[in-house]
């Protein structure tokens, strides 16, 4: 399974370096769609599957679907998606199959699933930080399982980050191994291990019980975050560092792993947050000793279907900060909503 990951992450990888303008795609929402976020849920999928014991019945709850592919003009990159795909399990060599293009179309809807609080249900995220990929930084493939109700199992395969701590250098780092696969059980701990296959190493979130040492992540894309917020937490709580900015939920795992102290994310009014999104990143962190919660100091609900139902926005810390982060964050949204209606 693990060999697997390693992969399709190896996939990803060649496709993010020799990726074509034909590759890409706007959905609906005007977020892009690439043919490595297809091929990849294509083939994570697949590999759950086939894994699966017939007498088990298969649920995934997966960010892309097929219904861009399906229309006039899709012809181009359905067939770089079915030759991606096709290549791949050949290179691979571990199973013999061959899909057609109506057979591509029906594997991504396989991730159709609405989860919800009861049974089991993978949560995928085929390449979470789709912006970051074709910047060629930041992204990972975040894979998590359901059970009624609560994540129990997540994998957050990181290609572009290092093994190494990214400390306060805002993503890079020189001389490093670079590629992190981290993982966690439910109860197990937290893991990290190279994805060229070193042994694993226990993880767990910094020490920092004072902020004025803490350093804080958020989204690389200011349209994600309300900067101007997560600005004012920082400042009322004391942190002297500025934001390490970096894409997907390498956030969750640099976290866990102590390269900073924080991590905070409040969308604009109206973005539902979606399960994919968090359900890996977030094992991973609260594995690793640290809290996940939404502004009111809520856990993170993952039994609501494909969204999260949560208040204003998502916090991550270690456990000796979360009580004076969640007062200023309190404190931070009072204050917003008061400037947006003074009366
Ligand atoms: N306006 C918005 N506000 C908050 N999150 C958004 C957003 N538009 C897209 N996203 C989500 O942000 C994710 C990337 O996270 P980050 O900002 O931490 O890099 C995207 O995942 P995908 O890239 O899988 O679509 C997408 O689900
Ligand atoms: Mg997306
Ligand atoms: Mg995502
Ligand atoms: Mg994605």
């Amino acid at each position: 399974m693990q060999y697997q990951d390693c992969e399709n992450v190896s996939t990803a990888t060649a496709v993010q370096k020799d990726i074509l303008h034909s590759g890409v795609q706007s959905k609906a929402d005007k977020s892009p769609v690439t043919v490595a976020d297809y091929g990849s849920q294509i083939l994570v999928s697949l590999v759950l599957k086939m894994e699966t014991p017939a007498s088990t019945s298969f649920s995934m709850v997966a960010e892309e679907d097929s219904e861009e592919l399906r229309k006039e003009g899709a012809e181009e990159i359905l067939e770089n998606i079915t030759e991606l795909v096709n290549e791949t399990i050949v290179d691979d060599g571990t199973y013999s199959m061959y899909f057609s293009k109506e057979g591509i179309l029906s594997a991504i809807d396989d991730g159709k699933s609405e989860g919800g609080p009861s049974g089991r249900h993978w949560v995928l995220d085929p390449i979470d930080g789709t912006k970051g990929f074709l910047r060629g930084d930041q992204y990972a493939i975040a894979l998590a399982l359901l059970d009624e109700g609560k994540v129990v199992l997540g994998v957050l395969a990181c290609p572009n980050l290092s093994l190494g701590s990214i400390g306060n250098l805002n993503g890079s780092s020189s001389g490093d191994q670079v590629g992190a696969l981290f993982s966690a059980t439910i109860g197990c701990g937290a893991e990290v291990e190279s994805l060229q296959g070193s042994p694993a190493q226990k993880i767990s979130v910094c020490s920092i019980d004072d902020p004025v040492n803490a350093s804080f992540f958020e989204s690389y894309e200011g349209a994600h975050s309300m900067r101007d917020l997560t600005g004012s937490i920082a400042e009322k709580l004391g942190v002297q560092a500025p934001p390490v900015r970096i894409d997907s939920q390498a956030k969750y795992g640099a976290l866990a792993r102590g390269d900073g102290a924080i991590y905070l994310r409040f969308p604009h009014k109206g973005y539902r947050e979606k399960i994919w999104d968090h359900a890996a990143g977030s094992i991973v962190v609260t594995e690793a000793g640290g809290v996940v919660t939404d502004a009111s100091g809520n856990d993170l609900d993952f039994s609501k279907g494909r969204f999260l139902d949560l208040d204003t926005g998502i916090i991550a810390t270690n456990k000796q900060l979360m009580p004076s982060l969640l007062k200023v964050v309190q404190e931070a949204i009072k204050e917003q909503n008061q400037a947006a209606s003074p009366l």
